[in-house]
């Protein structure tokens, strides 16, 4: 039997089993085979599943975004009228065959913006360019799902369904759980809050499951069973999503406002140009970039010309987004700004130190 055919069964056998205190474990252990199976499915370079490889696409710019849809909700006609890169539109599905990259330049930031295929249900287990579409989706900064606002509800659920098949976890933290495996000495759970998704039984049964005998597990957020076996796993990708629904040029006024009042949520048509600048003020802003000034000594910041970072950036980072020897010769960087703790005055920091958004950096070599 091969993998898909055994995720069908333990699905069916899932759907059939009744949710009640009696079944959680059982439940909870079919979870954990489910998402080893899935796991084994995406594997890359296994001939026999297909692997598990995004398009080949180079990462450019400061930040990547990927446009993830059904097939002809619009997706290369945003790309086309956003970025200088045409991509090829048509009223049939399955226009855009492979990743098409274009740039976006908004507040010093240049931003990969990538128009892919369209995916259909399934996608996440072979059928048709899914898979290496969700692949793709992976390596983003922000996923855009693009929404067509003249169909059903129903598209975005599904779609989620098909990110979260490949371990993409939408606009979610990772949970706060520790997971330590050691040699000997038995499991040790530890809790700092209530839990009242999940039990310490279920987690022991899951453990088991992954023949994990020796850990220590300490939980500080009520987490469900799912979560726990997302931090077991490990290599979950916790990416920002916006919705974006399309085409709500052929929609009435009522439900483009019920639309857009959603979470995360930007209305738009690309064929009337209607609220594309605030769609890109969105992208810009869920990414979250940190923008960095330099200051040569004795001079004023360059402001038309920021490093831009990610979040969790470094002064090391800063360095490196300079030019490839600062790091070796860095001696101390002063730093102006949101990260300085003697702000409005600079501090002296090291590689280490975190910056801030709008930051102004001075760095000193040997
Ligand atoms: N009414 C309306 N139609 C639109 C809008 N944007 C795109 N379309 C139409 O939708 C159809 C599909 O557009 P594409 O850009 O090719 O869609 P896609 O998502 O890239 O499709 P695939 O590459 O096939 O997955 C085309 O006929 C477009 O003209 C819009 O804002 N309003
Ligand atoms: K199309
Ligand atoms: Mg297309």
């Amino acid at each position: 039997m091969g993998i898909i055919e055994k995720i069908k069964e333990i699905e069916e056998e899932m759907a059939r089993t009744q949710k009640n205190k009696a079944t959680e474990y059982h439940l909870g252990l079919l979870k954990a085979k489910l998402a080893r199976y899935r796991a084994q499915l995406l594997e890359p370079d296994k001939k026999s599943s297909g692997g598990g490889t995004g398009f080949d696409v180079q990462k450019s710019g400061d930040a990547r975004v990927a446009l993830i849809g059904f097939p002809s909700v619009g997706k290369s006609t945003l790309l086309s009228k956003v970025t200088h890169t045409a991509s090829e539109t048509a009223a049939y599905e399955f226009t855009t065959l492979t990743a098409i990259p274009g740039v976006i330049e908004h507040q010093g930031a240049r931003i990969q913006l990538l128009d892919l295929p369209g995916i259909v249900e399934g996608a996440s287990q072979g059928r048709g360019r899914g898979r290496q579409v969700v692949a793709t989706a992976k390596t983003a900064d922000l996923i855009v799902m693009m929404l067509d606002a003249t169909k059903s509800e129903e598209q975005r659920r599904l779609l989620e369904i098909e990110l979260d098949a490949v371990g993409i976890r939408l606009n979610k933290q990772k949970p706060d759980v520790v997971f330590k495996r050691k040699t000997t000495g038995g499991i040790t759970i530890n809790t700092t809050v209530k839990l009242t998704k999940t039990d310490e039984k279920t987690i022991r049964t899951i453990l088991a499951g992954y023949k994990l005998h020796n850990c220590d597990v300490m939980i500080r957020e009520d987490i469900t069973t799912d979560e726990f076996i997302d931090v077991l796993i490990g290599n979950r990708k916790y990416v920002p999503c916006l919705y974006v629904y399309n085409k709500i040029d052929a929609i009435s006024l009522e439900r483009m406002d019920q639309l857009a009042r959603e979470d995360n949520t930007v209305v738009i048509s690309c064929e009337q140009d209607l609220n594309l600048d605030y769609l890109i003020e969105r992208m810009w802003s869920d990414l979250r970039l940190v923008r960095v000034y330099t200051k040569k000594r004795g001079a004023h910041p360059d402001l038309d010309d920021p490093v831009c970072l990610r979040q969790g950036a470094t002064i090391e980072d800063v360095c490196n987004g300079i030019h490839r020897s600062l790091a070796t010769n860095f001696r101390y960087a002063l730093v102006w700004g949101k990260s300085s703790k003697f702000s409005p005055h600079a501090q002296k920091v090291s590689l280490t130190h975190l910056v801030a958004d709008e930051d102004v950096v001075s760095v000193f070599t040997k």
